[in-house]
Parts: structure tokens; sequence; C-alpha cells
């Protein structure tokens, strides 16, 4: 099978790499183009532009930062819409929300409409991810995917491949919001996690007794205890913050998070919290970070008082 794959960043990058591993034809396309290089060197071809990726493959993915990342390569001049044509699947990976992606449907559902007169017309799924470095390098996402049905089912063999389960979910946009609620779960979680972390350094406990008690490796998780917990919570104690999960994009997720709150009348106070607490560690140029970094935004508030 042969893939398009524009956007390689941390995620992108592992996933095209991946799909190569696993005998796909990948051709790739990034931003800033010499990124490419490296996937050259695991057998992938360039496209000099997102058209020109579509232009060569009849399925193209795309895995990119945020919501005006994601209309900027399917919009305007060599963008994606220059050569979707009937036939060609276009599958946006990238965490964004509800709103751009049916703006993306809906003008490849456009180009669709006109296809009964001019034959000419594109499909469109979204399929956001959890899961993170790792578990893209492995091949162990969970693949939330909502749009065109039979896109969905042509494109199973790369979910298989990129992941460990895949939903389908509906029409276009479900699978946006279901990803923004469960990152808006994990962002909340890591705040509480951040401040139990630090309330137990006040207080004279040990931090490392706390994960210990959490997280008991050896009887399983204890009740409170979560795999991310245990995955960062020994490396939040060495201030080891190298990004897998960049902490703007756990910002711009709960943002989006706040404002599916708002659009459907529930208010969210803890999601609320956290999200300003995002936007402290920004503010303290954490933003290229690990998310677990918040860490930091917390011990450094509670400084202040
Ligand atoms: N990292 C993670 O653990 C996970 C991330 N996600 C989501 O996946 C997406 C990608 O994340 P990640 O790989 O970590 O992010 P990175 O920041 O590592 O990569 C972002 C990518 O988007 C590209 N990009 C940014 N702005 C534009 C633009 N205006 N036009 C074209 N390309 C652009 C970048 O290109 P360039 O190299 O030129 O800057 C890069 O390829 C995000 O939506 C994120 O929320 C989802 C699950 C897990
Ligand atoms: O969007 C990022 C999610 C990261 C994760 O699920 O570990």
């Amino acid at each position: 099978m042969e893939v398009g794959f524009l956007g390689l960043g941390i995620m992108g990058k592992a996933m095209a790499v991946n799909l190569l591993r696993n005998g796909f034809k990948v051709t790739v396309w990034n931003r800033t183009l010499s990124k490419c290089e490296e996937l050259v060197e695991h057998g992938a071809s360039v496209g000099e532009t997102p058209a020109a990726v579509v232009k060569k493959c009849k399925y193209t993915i795309a895995m990119l930062s945020d919501p005006p990342a994601a209309i900027s390569v399917v919009f305007g001049k060599d963008s994606v819409l220059e050569q979707l044509c009937e036939g060609k699947g276009y599958i946006d990976m990238s965490t964004v929300d509800a709103d751009t992606s049916s703006k993306i449907s809906k003008v490849a559902q456009a180009t669709a409409v006109s296809t009964a007169i001019t034959e000419v017309g594109g499909r469109f799924l979204e399929a956001p991810v959890s899961g993170s470095k790792k578990p893209a390098e492995d091949g162990q996402l969970i693949i939330l995917a909502a749009g065109d049905k039979a896109l969905y089912e042509e494109m199973l063999p790369a979910f298989s491949v990129l992941g460990k389960k895949d939903f389908f979910l509906g029409e276009v946009g479900n699978g946006a919001k279901m990803k923004l609620i469960v990152n808006m779960i994990m962002g909340s979680t890591m705040n509480a996690f951040s401040e139990g972390l630090a309330l137990a350094g006040r207080t004279g406990l040990s931090p490392e007794t706390l994960i210990e008690m959490l997280v008991k490796e050896e009887e399983g998780l204890g009740a409170v205890g979560n795999p991310m917990i245990m995955m960062k919570g020994p490396t939040m104690l060495k201030s080891n913050y190298s990004p897998a999960f960049p902490l703007k994009h756990q910002q711009k997720d709960m943002r989006l998070a706040l404002a599916l709150g708002e659009e459907n009348g529930l208010a969210m106070p803890v999601a609320a919290a956290a999200n300003e607490a995002f936007i402290r560690a920004k503010s303290l140029g954490l933003g290229d970070q690990d998310f677990s970094a918040v860490y930091e935004a917390v011990k450094a508030e509670g400084l202040k008082q």
C-alpha cells in the first residue's frame, strides 16, 4: 500500500517510519523540508509540496501541530485540495477541534458534490490518536476515526500497523471531540498529580514514596495510579522533560476542550484551572518541553505564597 505523509514532527516521524518498516511505500512532506532526509534513509520518497504528495498517492495522512497548521496544508497554493480528486482519500490524524475537521471535510465533500458533475472529488477521514511518541514508534496507538466509513475500512491495513486499537465513531467531528475529552482528562490528571508531588515535598514527605504508593509495579496499579504516573513520575522527579508530548500541544487541547464544554453548556472548572497552569508553564518557557513540565509551574506558583 502506498501512502503520503504530511508532517514529520515527534508523532509523524515515528508513524511514517513505522509504516516504512512494515512494508508501506511512503512519500513524505514536511514544512521544514530538511526533516524529510531522515525518512529518506528509511526508504521514503519526498514530495516537494502537499499537492505533490496527494498527486502521487491514493491515500494521504496528515499529522500536524494544530488547527491553523491542519487548515494551511489543505487550502491555498500547493495544498492538498489542488490534487484531491475522486478515489483519493485524505486522513487527518492531528488533534484539532470538530470545526476544523468539519471545515476540511466540507470542502472535501463540496469537491465530492461536484463529483457528480465533474467526476472529481475527494474523501475525508479524521483519525486523531491517543498514545505518545513511544506507542507511535511501537505501533501501539489508539485511533479515533470518524467520517467516510469506506475510507476508514480501506485504511485498516495502515491503522493496524500504527495502532493497537481503532474506533469508528460516526460523523466527522466525533473523533476530534472524543480525542479532546481524553486529553482534557489527561491534562487535569497531570495537574492533580503535580500538585500532589509538590504538596508531598512541601510537607516533608518523600515524592518518591508517593509515586511508589500510587504505582506499585509488583502488585499492579493502585486505585489512583495509572500508566501516566508510572511513566512520567520518575522523570518528573529528575526534572527530565524531554518532549514526548509537547506542553504547548497539551495546552492547545485544554483550550479546545474548554471551548467544546462551553459550546455544550458544560462548565469544567477543574479543566479550566489545569489550562491556566499550562498557560503559566508556557509563560515560563516550557512550551516545547514535555507536558509533565507543568510540575515546574505548579512548584513555582507555590513559591509565591
Ligand atoms: N506528541 C504526542 O504525544 C502526541 C501528539 N498528538 C497530536 O499530534 C499532532 C502532532 O504532534 P507532534 O508530532 O507531537 O508535534 P510536533 O510539534 O513535534 O510537530 C508538529 C508538526 O506540524 C508541522 N507544522 C506546524 N505548523 C505548521 C504549518 N503552519 N504548516 C505546515 N506544517 C506545520 C511541523 O512542521 P515543522 O517541522 O516545519 O515545524 C511538524 O511537522 C498534534 O496535533 C498533537 O496534539 C497526538 C497524540 C500524541
Ligand atoms: O495527545 C497526546 C496524547 C498523549 C498520550 O496519550 O500519552
